[in-house]
C-alpha cells in the first residue's frame, strides 16, 4: 500500500492557518503533487454537520465534554472518510486542524485536562498522527483583531470567548510544541502573507523530500 503524508495546521483564531494553507496547496498542485486540502471540524458532510451544531452560536448550553465528544466524532468520520483513504492513495494531505486543537481548546484552556482529551482521541484517531504540524504563532489579540478587521468569516461560539480563553489556547499550543519538537514547528505568523507562506512552502517541502 502506498502511503501519502499527513500535515495538519494549528493556531489561535486569525492566525492566517487557511490563507496560508490554499495558497500552498494551490502551489504544490501547480508544481504536480497530489493534494488534498481539508479542515476540521469538516471537510465532508457529516463532520460539517456536527461543525454547525458545535459552532453554532446559539448553542450556548453546550457541556464541554460533550464539545470534546463532538469534535472527536467529527474527526473520526473526517479520517475514515477522506483522509486515511487519500493517504493510502499517496496523497499529501493538507489538514486546516486536527488532534492538537482538542487538546490545546478543549483539554488546556476549557480545563478538561490534556490527558483526558488524548484519551477520547486516541479512540478516534488509533495511531494516526500527522507527519509535520505547523504551529501558527501570533498574538491571540492580533489574530483575533485580524478577523474583526476583515470581517470575511462568520464569527462562531468559540471566537466570541473571552481573551484570556485564546490566551489559554495558546499557552496550551506553546506546551504541546515543547512536548513534541520534532513534530510541531512554530511558524512567525505575525508577518506578511508572502513571508509566512514562504516559510510555510518551505517547511512543507522539506517534509516532502525527506519521504523515501
Ligand atoms: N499574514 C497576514 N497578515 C495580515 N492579515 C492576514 C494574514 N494572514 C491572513 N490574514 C487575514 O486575517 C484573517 C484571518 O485569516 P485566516 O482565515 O486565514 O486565519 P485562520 O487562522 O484560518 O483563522 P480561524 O482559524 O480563526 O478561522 C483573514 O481576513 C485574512 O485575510
Ligand atoms: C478541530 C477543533 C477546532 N476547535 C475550534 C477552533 C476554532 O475556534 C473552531 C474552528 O473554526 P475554524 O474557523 O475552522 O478555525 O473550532 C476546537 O476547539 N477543537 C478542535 O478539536
Amino acid at each position: 500500500m502506498k502511503r501519502g503524508i499527513f500535515i495538519t495546521v494549528e493556531g489561535p483564531e486569525g492566525a492566517g492557518k487557511t490563507t496560508i494553507i490554499t495558497k500552498v496547496a494551490e502551489q504544490l498542485k501547480k508544481e504536480g503533487y497530489r493534494i488534498i486540502l481539508t479542515r476540521e471540524p469538516g471537510g465532508i458532510p457529516i463532520a460539517e454537520q456536527i461543525r454547525e451544531v458545535i459552532l453554532n452560536r446559539g448553542n450556548t448550553a453546550m457541556d464541554p465534554r460533550t464539545e470534546a465528544l463532538l469534535y472527536a466524532a467529527a474527526r473520526r468520520q473526517h479520517l475514515m472518510e477522506k483522509v486515511v483513504p487519500a493517504l493510502n492513495e499517496g496523497a499529501i494531505v493538507l489538514c486546516d486542524r486536527f488532534v492538537d486543537s482538542s487538546l490545546a481548546y478543549q483539554g488546556y484552556a476549557r480545563g478538561i485536562g490534556v490527558d483526558e482529551i488524548w484519551q477520547i482521541n486516541q479512540f478516534a484517531i488509533e495511531e494516526l498522527m500527522p507527519e509535520l504540524t505547523l504551529f501558527f504563532m501570533i498574538d491571540p489579540k492580533r489574530g483575533l483583531e485580524r478577523i474583526e478587521q476583515h470581517k470575511n468569516r462568520e464569527v462562531n461560539r468559540l471566537d466570541v470567548e473571552e481573551l484570556s480563553f485564546h490566551q489559554k489556547v495558546y499557552d496550551g499550543y506553546q506546551l504541546l510544541m515543547r512536548k513534541d519538537p520534532d513534530r510541531i514547528k512554530g511558524i512567525d505568523a505575525d508577518r506578511s502573507v508572502e513571508e509566512v507562506y514562504e516559510e510555510t512552502l518551505h517547511q512543507i517541502k522539506t517534509i516532502i523530500d525527506k519521504k523515501p
